[in-house]
C-alpha cells in the first residue's frame, strides 16, 4: 500500500537542524513520503545564518508544478518562504489543499528570515487559505502587531479564518509546555506536555509543523494531530538533550532509532 505523501515548501539549513532537513526526516520517521520544494538556500549553523540565496520565483513555481502534477499530495507544510512574491505564489497554488503554515519570520538564533513585506503577504494571502497556522509566540506577536498572551493571540489569529496553534509556553518556569489551539468561533484549548530541559532545540518549530502535517496526512483530526506532533517533538528533544553538537544551540534529534 502507498504511504501518504506530504510536501514541504521551505528553505535549507546547511547544519541539518531546521528547514527541509527537519521536515523530510520527520516525514520519514512518521511513515510519510516527503516531497520538497526549495525556496531558499541558507548558509546556517548552530550559531546563526551567514548567507541566504533566494531561489528564483520561476524555479519555485516549476518545482510546485512538478510535484502537484505527479504525486497525490495529502498535506502541504510551508516553512521559510523568504519573499512576499513566494508567499503569494504558494497561496495561489496551494489554496484548497490541506495546508499547514509555519509563518517563519525569525530564526531561534535571531536571524531575520522574512521582513515586513513577507509578514504582510502572510496576512493578506497565505493565512486566509491555510488549514492551520503554527506561529511561536514571537511570530504570533509579529503577525498581530500586539504583545498579548499566547491564548489571546491564538484567539485573535483564529478570527482571521483558519485554525491556529500558538506554540511554546515557558518551560523553564513551569516544567511543561503549553500550545494554544484556537479554532474560529470556539474557546482556545491549552494543549500541555512535559518540557524537556535542553538547549539543543534548533529546528524544533520546523519539526513540530512537519509532524503535524504528517499526522494530518494520515487522516488524524486536528487536535489529535497536534497532540501527536508535540509528543514526537518531546521524544526527539529527549534524544538530543545530552548531545554536544555545534558551538551554540544544537539540533533537535532527527535520528530515528535505526540500527546500523
Ligand atoms: N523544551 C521543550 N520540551 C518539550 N517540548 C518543547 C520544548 N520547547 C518547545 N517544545 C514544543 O515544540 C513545539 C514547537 O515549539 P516552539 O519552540 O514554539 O517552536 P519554534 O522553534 O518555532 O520556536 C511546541 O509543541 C512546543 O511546545
Ligand atoms: C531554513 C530555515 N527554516 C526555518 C528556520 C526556523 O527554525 P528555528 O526556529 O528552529 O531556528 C531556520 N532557522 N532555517
Amino acid at each position: 500500500m502507498n504511504p501518504p505523501v506530504a510536501l514541504t515548501i521551505a528553505g535549507t539549513d546547511s547544519g541539518g537542524a531546521a528547514g527541509t532537513a527537519a521536515d523530510l526526516a520527520t516525514f520519514a520517521a512518521l511513515g510519510v513520503h516527503g516531497a520538497c520544494v526549495i525556496t531558499a538556500v541558507t548558509a546556517q549553523d548552530t550559531t546563526g545564518v551567514s548567507d541566504i540565496h533566494a531561489i528564483p520565483l520561476a524555479t519555485v513555481e516549476a518545482q510546485l508544478h512538478a510535484v502537484f502534477d505527479d504525486l497525490p499530495v495529502a498535506a502541504v507544510k510551508t516553512g521559510m518562504l523568504g519573499s512576499a512574491e513566494t508567499v503569494e505564489l504558494v497561496a495561489r497554488l496551494c489554496a484548497g489543499r490541506l495546508l499547514v503554515v509555519d509563518p517563519v519570520l525569525v530564526a531561534t538564533s535571531g536571524a531575520v528570515l522574512g521582513g515586513e513585506d513577507v509578514r504582510r503577504a502572510y496576512l493578506d494571502h497565505l493565512l486566509p487559505v491555510a488549514t492551520v497556522v503554527t506561529p511561536n509566540l514571537a511570530e504570533a506577536r509579529a503577525l498581530t502587531g500586539r504583545d498579548g498572551s499566547p491564548r489571546e493571540l491564538a484567539e485573535e489569529l483564529a478570527g482571521l479564518k483558519p485554525a491556529v496553534i500558538v506554540t511554546g509556553g515557558d518551560p523553564a518556569a513551569t516544567g511543561e509546555c503549553t500550545d494554544w489551539l484556537a479554532e474560529p468561533g470556539r474557546a482556545p484549548i491549552p494543549l500541555r506536555h512535559p518540557a524537556i530541559p535542553t538547549t539543543n532545540d534548533h529546528g524544533t518549530g520546523c519539526t513540530y509543523s512537519s509532524a503535524l502535517a504528517a499526522h494530518l496526512a494520515h487522516g488524524a483530526p486536528l487536535r489529535e494531530a497536534a497532540e501527536q506532533a508535540a509528543a514526537y517533538v518531546t521524544r526527539q528533544l529527549a534524544i538530543s538533550k545530552t548531545w554536544t553538537l555545534g558551538r551554540s544551540r544544537g539540533p533537535i534529534a532527527h535520528t530515528s532509532g535505526g540500527t546500523r
